[in-house]
């Protein structure tokens, strides 16, 4: 079993990855499992899979596991489902002290953090993330949110889990479009600050894709120390260091709200377009040379994610998708900072560049090919 560490003053937690963590969840959890009832919040299609396995290791230890099914999909991450679930937590009288348990992807996980972010201004919460992206990023790191009609996790909290625990055998059962979307994370962390574990998935990719135990438990294993180390030196995204973490989100987010936040365009395929297009932006600025933009973009097809928004079927134009921008988090006094790169491995925030320029670019890529 890996472990890692995510070291926050007063709030550190693990993070452990190896197979069969749900199938053991009252051993591996039940430090922070007080009552008997044990609330779980699931993913319906997680629970299908999973829940007979939580629920035999939670009955076995004389807990008394307690359901609430999360339908599948962004549209999830809505003020009626937090609503919905927080009257839910309320009902089941979860207290401050008390930990809810979050099984399913990135939707539950987000959802899920929220709502325990708030509830009774705050309780605890474990992450069972069964998705490759909860695994390797959204599990991680202590950022919850919602979806709002203006955009993207725009209604949210810092609330760290109190332990994380990353099966790598729910991904057995997990949807080849899903591993894929939740590659483009690990792919990420390569891209954005490690040229090495870029190289090495250049060459293994595939076998992280395919499920490939040692290599699966190696990319994910990597990628929660990427980001525990950028957590550790910058939890709320304030010097700079985490805003990193949002390669390819500027961008992807901008095509997730223009494709409706739906299965026409997954997030980890939001943000392996979006890495994409910082990559050949950068490109454009003299930044990196095409090489290194076309060798993104080609570790993108490999792993069978879309790397052209010309063949997304969109009919907005440039400045649409930019202006779904002046909404992202990271604007600052009107200006947007962007996650370039000076290299493979090297992202940057820039803090120059104008979304005029950034629109007439999108309008380039929607024309080509
Ligand atoms: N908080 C963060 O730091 C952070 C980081 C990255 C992404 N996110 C968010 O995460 C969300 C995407 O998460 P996701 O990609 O996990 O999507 P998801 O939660 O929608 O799950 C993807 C699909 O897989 C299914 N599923 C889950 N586990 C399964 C399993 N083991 N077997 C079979 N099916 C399973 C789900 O039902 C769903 O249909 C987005 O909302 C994104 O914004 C948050
Ligand atoms: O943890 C972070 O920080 C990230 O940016 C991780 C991203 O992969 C994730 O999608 C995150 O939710 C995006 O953050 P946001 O602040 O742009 O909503
Ligand atoms: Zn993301």
């Amino acid at each position: 079993m890996a472990v890692i560490d995510v070291e926050l003053a007063g709030r550190s937690y693990e993070v452990r990855v190896a197979r069969d963590l749900l199938a053991s969840v009252a051993d591996q959890a039940g430090a922070f499992l007080r009552k008997q009832g044990v609330p779980i919040v699931a993913d319906a299609n997680a629970r299908r899979h999973w829940g007979a396995a939580v629920e035999a290791s939670l009955r076995a230890s004389g807990k008394e596991p307690r359901w609430y099914d999360v339908a599948p999909g962004e549209s999830s991450k809505s003020w009626e489902s937090l609503a919905r679930l927080t009257d839910w937590l309320l009902a089941e009288g979860v207290e401050r002290g008390d930990h809810v348990l979050a099984l399913g992807g990135g939707v539950v996980g987000d959802l899920t953090g929220f709502a325990c972010a708030i509830l009774k201004r705050g309780c605890g919460f474990v992450q069972l993330p069964t998705t490759l992206l909860a695994q390797v990023d959204s599990s991680v790191g202590g950022k919850t949110a919602i979806n709002t009609s203006a955009g993207k996790n725009l209604v949210g909290a810092f609330h760290q889990p109190s332990l994380v625990l990353a099966d790598l055998s729910a991904l057995d059962t997990l949807p080849d479009r899903e591993m894929r979307a939740g590659y483009a994370e690990v792919l990420k962390y390569g891209v954005l600050g490690d040229a090495d574990f870029f190289a090495w998935l250049e060459e293994n990719g595939a076998r992280v894709v395919d499920r490939e135990n040692e290599a699966l438990e190696h990319a994910v294993a990597e990628s929660v120390l990427a980001k525990a180390r950028i957590v550790a030196e910058d939890e709320r995204e304030t010097s700079g260091a985490r805003a990193l973490l949002n390669l390819g989100h500027t961008f992807g987010h901008a095509l997730e709200a223009e494709t409706g936040f739906s299965d026409r365009l997954l997030h980890g395929e939001g943000v392996a377009l979006g890495m994409v297009l910082a990559a050949r932006y950068s490109a454009r600025r003299g930044d990196i040379g095409i090489e290194d933009a076309q060798r993104v973009t080609r570790a993108v097809d490999a792993a069978g994610l879309p790397s052209e928004i010309s063949a997304l079927g969109l009919t907005c134009d440039g400045r649409a998708l930019a202006d779904h921008m002046l909404h992202d988090k990271k604007m600052d006094s009107g200006t947007l900072p962007f996650i370039l790169l000076r290299s493979i491995g090297a992202a940057y925030l820039a803090k120059d560049v104008a979304l005029d320029d950034v629109a007439l670019f999108l309008d380039e890529q929607l024309q080509a090919h």
